[in-house]
């Protein structure tokens, strides 16, 4: 950092401070355009060079990743040694002796307590990699240093930013990477959890088989909306989770010496098997080299164990002859694995609602259209008569190379796991986008028709706002049929997921955790009136790591009270019905809580601390006023359902808001169908998924899906929001959403977006220009943004916005606002912007190339589609030969008019490429203040 840049950002801050303290409205439309305008000038006049606006946002971008690390330190209650150390102590002493005056519980109550799973930590590829792997470690390292204020010094990198987006391959990476500190998080407190066995039960605690919380990975097994994920690819990545976790094992063992039997050998052979049949893996459905997979997948699978009930004697064996120094190890190391299964981490799998219609459509020909309520009802019908009949088919390899329907290939894929690869751990089956009890009944025909249907657990996402209001319909249109009763009857669990993106952006964030937990306590009462409350409940919250996903923004304990209320925890005591919760940690953002073993430790055991907490009835006066709740959060619905049928909502998002962030995973930004064609322009958010929607509202200053409809809500009952405000904790959490939201919104941004958007403030500008050629530039932008027509519907979905917003303030008029280094870092994002449109309009004349003419580079401009327009240009600007014009032409080799061109790359195209580069960056920056990516 050069003194010139220290100089010019506190100068720069300076002005934010001010023009911000100014409330100046009026100023170019707002504070910050006018703190633009200023940037953008002196970058003009050159006082302002490219090289120290750079430097500024890297400052800038700094300060917000330190910021970040000390977060991250907060969000885990301060992740040092000795607090995990006496928080696991706390837990395991509690469950011995939940009242301390008292004498401890029998074992075999400690034994039930620990020997079910709780909790289930989920770690999914969701694309938030946002950031280059090296970043992410390092603030994973600052934040384990558990800083008390954010650290002056960071580790400098040119840029935050991914070179690419990760692979398939490099999320599985990262997430067993995660996944395996996890584990050894887990190792932690189960060595906790038996050693205070050890002091009470000193001849019966290495009989304890510790699995409370367990890990679970959807990488390589979630198809949702992706056609990319082959079934061959699902294999070989279950197959490198048997690997990792025999190979866990194996150095879990090796410092065992007292080990008398043939453990060792057991888990070399596996290990070897696991391997060759890894190295057999196919790569595509190519059936020579398939069918030699088979080979060796089946005719190995007795080797490679395919269970881990294989193991059972031999370790009971093993413990039981262990010194007592090996002792320990052993029963540690036993708990894992039998806790896990053949596989590092539990397996979910995922599809999509409309593939199981598809399958239903071609094999039993039901043709009606399970979208149209009316046609449901005989749809079910034709379901159970399926069902009534359906008898289990053997399937070999042919089979999945010739099954077409997306979902056959995955119930069949799930089979073969089932059958070679590891019987014994159950798999989960979600079903996205869940709308109907018809879709559990296919999935349930499915998986009978394959054998497997009591070995996975059918569990429908509850994402769409239909769904969330609707939820208890839906299973209790399930549960009409005889044989899906008959199903959780046999499995003895329910299992359900909550989608917090998706629905998060349709109804709001905090009224879709209302709809949420109001779900969760109709379903609790639905068991209990089929009388099936002997079955237990699997909760599974799909939420993010930021607000605009579900994740509490302030501390991790409070992320888990929100998501699961201890309210609604407590009606499933009060109704004796088990309960266990899983909760997702997704993508690179995600992964960060266990991005160190430090960072690992401290999760899990905050995880323990809340798995094993007692929840009483809560007195929260928000419970005693359920008719406020209902009209509040449904205000908040109504608001939000309102902006995302606005126009204007679709044309901000797809704007330029796609271009400001980069592809952060190997998932495609839209979903995909087999038959889907790609979306071009945006016409309504749910052309995006929910985690791109909700990154562009971040970086476009206005975290809507969190704020919309607030205001409204407020004001209707202003008296009451305030003494929640101060009186009730689950409320207030639902605020401190809100608050967060707040502190990284700006309505002067969102307003200088929709201003650049306006066609009129150009032809503003172009008027007050001199300069004819500055004239002329801003009158080719406004015609542009005329043809692209954005302005009208954009500035009429801000009054939207702002009437809100303003209502919110006045009813909550000390909550928190955008700070300035982050505001000064969206005005310099407004500057670049500009500057990038008007250098755009330096590009020379140009003969139309194949669709690119003249007026569709500036239609791409404006809506910041500047790497494809540069490499466009690249081919209609050749700056150098490629050398393949140095061959013989048979004459004097005559000039090649080499560099004709470079002008223009040196005053436009490079720094148009530099200065979205610098776009970009600002991006990492704002996502370290948000905290999270989308
Ligand atoms: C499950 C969710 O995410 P997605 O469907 O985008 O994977 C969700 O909405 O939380």
């Amino acid at each position: 950092m050069t003194e010139a840049a220290a100089r010019n950002v506190s100068d720069l801050l300076q002005q934010a401070t001010q023009l911000i303290a100014s409330h100046d409205e009026t100023a170019s439309g707002s504070p910050v355009m006018a703190l633009a305008r200023q940037i953008g000038r002196k970058m003009a006049s050159g006082t302002l060079t490219m090289d120290a606006v750079e430097d500024i946002v890297r400052l800038l971008r700094d300060r917000a990743f330190a910021g970040r690390a000390h977060h991250i330190a907060t969000y885990l209650d301060g992740p040092d040694e000795q607090t995990v150390t006496a928080r696991m102590r706390t837990v395991a002493r509690h469950i011995v002796q939940p009242d301390p005056t008292d004498s401890p519980v029998p074992i075999a109550r400690f034994r039930a307590a620990i020997e079910r799973s709780r909790f289930a930590a989920v770690f999914t590829a969701h694309p938030t990699f946002a950031l280059a792997n090296p970043v992410y470690e390092a603030l994973a390292e600052l934040a384990s240093t558990n800083p008390a204020a954010a650290p002056e010094h960071v580790p400098a990198f040119l840029t935050h930013r991914r070179v690419g987006p990760p692979t398939l391959d490099e999320e599985f990476t990262l997430a067993t990477q995660a996944i395996l500190r996890g584990r050894n998080a887990l190792d932690r407190l189960n060595t906790t959890l038996l050693t205070e066995a050890r002091i009470h039960w000193p001849q019966q605690w290495s009989t304890l088989v510790p699995r409370p919380i367990i890990m679970t990975s959807w990488v390589g097994y979630d198809t949702d909306g992706r056609t990319d994920i082959g079934w061959w690819d699902t294999l070989r990545l279950r197959l490198r989770m048997k690997q990792l976790q025999l190979s866990r094992l194996q150095a879990q063992l090796e410092p065992v010496t007292s080990c008398a039997n043939d453990l060792h050998a057991r888990v070399a052979t596996a290990l070897e098997a696991v391997t060759a049949q890894i190295a057999a893996c196919p790569t595509g459905p190519e059936p020579e080299g398939v069918s030699r997979f088979a080979d060796v997948l089946i005719n190995r699978s007795t080797e490679a164990l395919t269970s881990s009930n294989d193991l059972r004697a031999t370790f009971s064996e093993a413990i039981d002859a262990a010194t007592p120094e090996d002792k320990m190890a052993l029963v540690v190391a036993r708990a894992g694995f039998m806790a896990h299964g053949l596989s590092a981490a539990h397996t979910h799998t995922r599809l999509n609602a409309t593939q199981l219609h598809n399958i239903a459509r071609q094999r039993l020909n039901i043709t009606d259209n399970p979208d149209i309520p009316a046609q449901r009802r005989a749809l079910i019908s034709r379901m159970n008569e399926a069902l009534d009949t359906v008898e289990p088919v053997e399937i070999d390899f042919g089979s999945l190379l010739m099954e077409q329907a997306s979902a056959g290939r995955l119930m069949m894929t799930v089979r073969q796991i089932l059958r070679h690869i590891d019987r014994t751990s159950p798999i989960r089956f979600l079903i996205a986008e869940t709308e109907t009890g018809y879709t559990l009944l296919t999935a349930l025909w499915l998986a009978r028709l394959y054998g497997v249907a009591d070995m996975i657990e059918i569990s429908p996402l509850f994402e769409t706002q239909d769904a969330l209001e609707n939820g208890e319909q839906i299973i209790e249109e399930a549960l009409r049929s005889p044989h899906w009763r008959a199903y959780l009857q046999r499995t003895r669990k329910l299992s359900l997921q909550f989608g917090f993106s998706d629905s998060g952006r349709y109804v709001g964030q905090l009224a879709a955790t209302y709809l949420i937990e109001r779900l969760r306590i109709k379903v609790c009462d639905l068991l209990r009136k089929w009388d099936l409350a002997f079955v237990e409940v699997i909760l599974f919250d799909t939420h993010g790591e930021s607000i605009g996903r579900g994740a509490h923004p302030y501390r991790l304990a409070d992320r888990f009270d929100y998501l699961s209320p201890p309210h609604a925890r407590a009606r499933y005591t009060r109704a004796g019905i088990q309960l266990r919760e899983e909760t997702a940690f997704q993508g690179g953002d995600g992964y960060l809580l266990f991005g160190t073993q430090t960072l690992a430790d401290a999760t899990v055991s905050i995880i323990a601390e809340h798995a094993f907490a007692t929840s009483a009835l809560d007195r929260d006066p928000v419970y005693d006023e359920p008719d406020f709740s209902a009209d509040f959060f449904s205000t908040i619905a109504n608001g939000m359902t309102g902006l995302v049928e606005d126009p204007g909502y679709a044309a901000l998002l797809g704007a330029f808001g796609p271009s400001l962030i980069d592809k952060t995973g190997s998932r495609p930004s839209a979903r995909q169908s087999d038959a889907a064609s790609t979306v071009t322009r945006i016409k309504h958010p749910s052309q995006l998924r929910a985690i791109p929607n909700n990154a562009i509202l971040q970086q476009l200053a206005w975290c809507a899906n969190t704020l919309q409809g607030l205001g409204t809500a407020a004001a209707r009952h202003p008296e009451t929001f305030e003494k929640y405000l101060a009186e009730s904790p689950r409320f207030r959490r639902a605020m401190d959403f809100a608050a967060h939201g707040l502190a990284h919104s700006d309505h002067g941004v969102l307003r200088g977006v929709i201003r650049l958007l306006d066609p009129d403030m150009w032809l503003e500008r172009a008027t007050a220009q001199r300069d004819a050629g500055a004239q002329e530039a801003c009158l080719t932008l406004m015609h542009g943004l005329e043809q692209l027509d954005f302005w009208a519907s954009t500035q009429a979905m801000f009054r939207r916005i702002q009437s809100d917003h303003l209502a919110l303030r006045r009813a909550w008029p000390e909550a928190p606002r955008m700070q300035p280094d982050e505001l000064l870092l969206h005005g310099i994002r407004i500057a670049l912007i500009e500057q990038i449109w008007m250098l755009s309009t330096r590009v020379p004349y140009f003969s139309p190339r194949h669709a690119f003419s003249r007026d569709v580079m500036t239609l791409k401009v404006l809506c910041l589609e500047v790497p494809a327009v540069l490499k466009e240009l690249e081919q209609i600007f050749p700056y150098r030969s490629d050398g393949s014009f140095d061959l013989d032409f048979h004459e004097p080799h005559g000039p090649r008019q080499e560099g004709t061109y470079s002008r223009e790359y040196t005053e436009v195209f490079e720094p148009m490429q530099r200065l979205f580069q610098m776009v970009r960056e600002i991006s990492t920056g704002v996502m370290h203040h948000v905290g999270a990516f989308g």
